[in-house]
């Protein structure tokens, strides 16, 4: 090596430390800050805190969707006022929303003074969704028994001592037990349950029993960090035009609305069939799609590994829910799709449109290809904007975590 390039190896050593030194000093710089963005957000906490003891006083709900839009409006403002790019920002404000929700609703702030506490049989209170309600009533200042095959409360008991009985159990099994244990339940009782379909498991414990009786399908799983915001359908029993004394004689959906709004839980009302035919669509034909994905991706042998490295966000996004859907018990997704009395209906369109494409692809028929584009893109009219909009959220909040 000659002498100029010891040198220059010298200089471009030196000048790397000095580089690294400087990235060093600004990191210090920049932990500060971080603290300090911390402590601020400990302070805003402080002030939800109050804000939320406020609104229970004042039995205000803790999401206030004009004040959140208002606020991201003016946060938009800033962020172009300081030159920083308003969707990150907005992105920021948004975990700091839903995050300030979650904390509102552990602070028990929907929870009104004069929600009257029942005893609740849970059966199936050892499942992971049984376990998620058994909780969400205790605190709500229920007391909750627990049934389930190995408890040594037998469910029988449970359900007699019970002013309220949830049904927690697999689909499979729901119209079974429900046959088996309606029947000692007090004629004053509240009797629900949390299936995926509705007809079936409303009417047998109608059949069954001569408690008062609403259906309740939760839209979530046992997987979810918090119920705040997640949605409950209910269905009760009896027509919605009917005198609701008639249906209702101990105002038990009342009480089950405050209470399931007090676990921070959305609420979409329905009946029996209405539900099982939304859930047509919004589970028995999307989990139809995914696995069919997902059969054909294991079918053809693909490598996942190899096609990852080949990705596109819309791609990575279908794999996290093909995968999360297969790694889920096969039980419970076996019971969705076969119990919904409208899947038939449902899959037979499905293969005739898969049909109908494959068609028009290896007819090699680009006009009708656009026809049909053309016609489904209208179908999904004014939800396309949002669907850009909300989407590139998704992708961005994916693309920020690798
Ligand atoms: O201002 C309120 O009403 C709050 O409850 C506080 C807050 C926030 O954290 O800023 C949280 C939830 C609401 O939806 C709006 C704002």
């Amino acid at each position: 090596m000659s002498e100029s390039e010891t040198d220059s190896n010298q200089a471009s050593s030196d000048s790397i430390e000095s580089a690294r030194r400087k990235v060093a000093e600004q990191r210090g710089k920049i932990d500060d800050l971080d603290r300090q963005l911390v402590e601020l957000l400990q302070e805003r906490r402080v002030l939800v805190s109050e804000i939320a003891a406020l609104k229970r006083a004042g039995s205000l709900p803790i999401r206030d969707d004009a004040r959140e839009r208002a606020m991201h409006a003016l946060h938009a403002q800033w962020a172009e006022e300081l030159e920083l790019p308003p969707t990150v920002i907005e992105g920021l404000f948004r975990m700091v929303l839903w995050s300030s929700r979650n904390y509102q609703a552990q602070l028990r702030t929907a929870v009104p003074a004069g929600v009257a506490s029942r005893r609740v049989a849970i059966i199936g209170g050892e499942g992971s969704m049984g376990r998620q309600f058994a909780r969400a009533f205790e605190s709500l200042g229920n007391e909750v028994l627990r049934a389930d095959l190995d408890t040594s409360l037998r469910p029988a008991e449970a359900v007699a001592d019970a002013q309220v009985v949830l049904f927690a159990v697999p689909i499979a099994q729901t119209e079974r037990i429900i046959a088996e244990l309606a029947p000692l339940a007090r004629p004053d009782a509240l009797l629900t349950d949390i299936t995926s379909v509705k007809a079936g498991p409303v009417a047998a414990m109608r059949e069954h029993g001569e408690a008062t009786v609403i259906g309740t399908h939760p839209l979530f799983g046992p997987a979810v960090n918090s119920m705040q915001g997640q949605r409950i359908v209910l269905t009760p029993a009896w027509d919605a035009d009917a005198d609701a004394r008639e249906g209702d004689p101990h105002g038990w959906l009342p009480w089950l609305e405050t209470s399931l709004r007090a676990m921070g839980l959305e609420l979409v009302r329905s009946t029996p069939a209405g539900h099982d035919r939304a859930m047509a669509i919004v589970q028995v034909l999307t989990h139809y799609s995914t696995e069919v994905l997902g059969r054909s991706l294991q079918r053809l042998g693909v490598s996942l590994e190899e096609t990852l490295r080949f990705t596109s966000p819309i791609y990575y996004i279908d794999m996290l829910m093909a995968a999360r859907h297969f790694a889920q018990r096969s039980e419970l997704y076996a019971s969705i799709q076969t119990q919904n009395p409208n899947t038939e209906q449902v899959t037979a369109v499905f293969r005739e449109v898969a049909e109908e494409l494959a068609g028009i692809i290896s007819a090699k028929d680009g006009d009708a290809f656009s026809e049909v584009f053309d016609e489904v893109r209208e179908f999904f009219g004014e939800f396309s904007p949002r669907a850009l909009d909300e989407s590139r959220y998704l992708i961005d909040r994916l693309v920020e975590r690798r």
